[in-house]
């Protein structure tokens, strides 16, 4: 294993080590983000059939939901909200505005930013994007709408994507003179391969939600409804898949499989070694064996 991977899978146990620990001082302590209906972004945990799934909401429609900083900084503080919460096992982001994920960089504060201002926004934004990507549990984009530059590549940063039949994506920067700038290079890339992604984003071409599955940008394309929520509904849907399962585990196969899909196979069998090590003294692992042999679901408490 080359000596910087290795270094990171010391950091990573750490890590790992320490975010368990925060996560049980936050359990006693939960909190929940009320939203209201002055909130561009806004947070909930969902309940009855559907706990341990979270839903970030992003409601901007007089710019469709387009990347300002007010915009922003509220993504910003659902992530942090979310990300430390124990009992959360998927987290799904969706528009509330009809026809629209996210319409990307808003483009008219942009319009007055100085040159020298433009560098340190799109920064924290492309941070805010790899947080997201950071998240420890499972994400899933819904795209209901048109999803472009930024919009689509925040749903880049998601674990899997499903799109409505409606949906109009692509990573359009360059028909505005500039690139992706939300990780889209590197995201897209990583999702279809080179040969196609700069395909998409040298033409600047938009897809729709089938067209993307068919390209494999998105994990389920589904024929849009009348209520016009079909991407969210079969989110919804896919999480339900996920939710029963182990909750370390979800977490640990998603560190090793996002960790690892950036280094060699040997360095990648670290961090899966890495994850393993963390699930071996969970109770979620002998409830997994013992709810087997009792013929019965398990119960996973994410301990
Ligand atoms: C992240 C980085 C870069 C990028 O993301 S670049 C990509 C920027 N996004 C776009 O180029 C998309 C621009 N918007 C559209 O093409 C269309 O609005 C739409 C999304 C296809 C929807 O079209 P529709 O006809 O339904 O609606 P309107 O065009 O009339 O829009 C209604 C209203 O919303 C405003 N608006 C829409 N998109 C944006 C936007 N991106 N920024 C700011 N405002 C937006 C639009 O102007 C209308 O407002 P009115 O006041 O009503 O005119 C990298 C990096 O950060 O650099």
């Amino acid at each position: 294993m080359a000596a910087s991977v290795l270094c990171r899978v010391q950091r990573l146990r750490k890590d790992l080590f320490l975010s368990v620990s925060r996560c049980s001082v936050l359990l006693k302590n939960t909190y929940l983000v009320k939203s209201n209906e002055t909130d561009e972004c806004s947070l909930e945990f969902l309940e009855g059939d559907n706990e341990g799934i979270a839903v970030i909401s992003m409601n901007r429609p007089k710019a469709k939901n387009s990347l300002g900083k007010v915009f922003l900084s509220q993504f910003q503080g659902c992530i942090n909200n979310v990300k430390f919460e124990k009992n959360i096992r998927v987290l799904i982001i969706r528009s509330m505005v009809p026809g629209v994920f996210c319409a990307g960089a808003d483009l008219k504060e942009r319009a007055k930013m100085t040159n020298e201002e433009v560098g340190p926004f799109v920064a924290g934004l492309r941070q805010s994007v790899t947080d997201l990507a950071n998240i420890p549990m499972p994400t899933i984009a819904a795209i209901d709408g048109y999803a472009l530059g930024g919009g689509l590549e925040m749903s880049l940063a998601c674990d899997m994507r499903t799109a409505s039949s409606n949906a109009k994506m692509g990573l359009v920067e360059t028909k505005r003179g500039i690139i992706p700038g939300g990780g889209g290079t590197q995201r897209l890339t990583r999702v279809v391969g080179p040969a196609l992604a700069k395909e998409l984003i040298f033409t600047a071409r938009m897809f729709d939600g089938h067209e993307a599955a068919k390209l494999g940008v998105v994990n389920h394309s589904v024929d849009q409804n009348d209520a016009g929520d079909a991407a969210y509904q079969r989110a919804v849907e896919l999480a339900l898949e996920i939710t029963p399962n182990g909750p370390v585990a979800l977490r640990m196969a998603k560190m090793a499989i996002s960790k690892g899909s950036d280094v060699d196979l040997t360095s990648g069998m670290g961090f899966e070694e890495c994850g393993y090590a963390q699930v071996i003294p969970t109770k979620d692992r002998i409830e997994g064996m013992k709810s087997f042999i009792e013929k019965r679901a398990p119960v996973y408490k994410g301990e």
